[in-house]
């Protein structure tokens, strides 16, 4: 799919891991303004995509455009100023500092990044912890607080600095029904309410097609469909299809690259 005004544009990007090819030139382009849920099988590379875009790995060549910025080739400083004014993410190991506060956890990167007097933080950290819901907890330790809470916490966080886009990955993970409903609405209204891009990477094909304005399949290194839940679920080929309905057969393999399973067991070493 072709989009007038992406926000992140990738183009013949390839990257490997050891001798490992995760990504083979491959081309994508994630709209501004949308929720984009980038999905596909256990270990294709859709967490390294994240940390490609948000520049903690360097592609072995071509481009990761995110709002016109080059990511791979620019300067370490406008990287971590392009990281700090625009992107926010939202990593499943992100944890909450446990010796702050919920109010201090969600000051934290404006204390650190910007010279904003005390009233003001107090103000911007009340707004986001109102936008999840938690303005109330805002004195409560990390260890008082439910996974779905933490959760919405770290949200909060990663909001903090206005960021234009959001990166999220399983968010859902670990979390009960009622939490992730809420996690889901979040997701949602924060986008719309904010003018956020969002890029969700989750496993949850339910959950996702129900925020995400577009879904995007990886598999094999490359994009195997790009378009909206309906789209895909209706128009697809076999792999996509397969992918969106959990089938455990089809054209998806079931097992990662390995050598000849006879010769494997006979070798006898590890
Ligand atoms: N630090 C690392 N060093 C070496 N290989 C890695 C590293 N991190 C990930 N990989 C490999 O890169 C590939 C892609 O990993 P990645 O975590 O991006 O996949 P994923 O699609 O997000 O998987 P999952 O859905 O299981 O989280 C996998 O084969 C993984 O084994």
């Amino acid at each position: 799919m072709s989009v007038s005004q992406p926000y992140v544009s990738v183009r013949g990007m390839s990257f490997s891991r050891g001798d490992r090819l995760i990504y083979n030139n491959m081309d994508v382009d994630f709209p501004r303004g949308k929720v984009t849920a980038i999905m596909g099988p256990s270990g294709t590379g859709k967490t390294t995509l994240l940390r490609l875009i948000g520049g903690q790995l360097l592609p072995d060549s071509g481009t990761i455009m995110v709002d016109g910025h080059n990511v791979p080739t620019l300067p370490r400083k406008e990287l971590f100023d392009l990281r700090r004014k625009k992107m926010g993410m939202l990593f499943q190991t992100g944890a909450l500092f446990t010796d702050l506060n919920v109010f201090d956890n969600v000051a934290f990167p404006l204390r650190v990044h910007t010279d904003l007097p005390e009233s003001m933080i107090r103000d911007l950290v009340l707004m986001k912890l109102e936008a999840v819901g938690l303005r109330g907890a805002r004195h409560l330790s990390p260890a008082e607080l439910s996974g779905g809470m933490a959760r919405r916490v770290a949200l909060a966080r990663s909001i903090a600095m206005d960021p234009e886009i959001i990166m999220y990955d399983e968010p859902f993970t670990g979390l009960d029904p009622i939490s992730m409903g809420m996690i889901v609405k979040l997701i949602r209204g924060l986008n719309e309410a904010l003018g956020l891009t969002s890029l969700l990477v989750s496993h949850d094909v339910e959950e996702s097609c129900a925020i995400a304005d577009y879904l995007c399949l990886l598999s094999d290194g490359r994009v195997i469909g790009f378009g909206t839940p309906e789209e895909l679920i209706n128009e697809g080929n076999d792999e996509v299809r397969q992918f969106l309905r959990g089938e455990p057969d089809g054209p998806v393999p079931f097992h990662y690259p390995a050598d000849d399973y006879r010769s494997d067991i006979l070798a006898g070493v590890n």
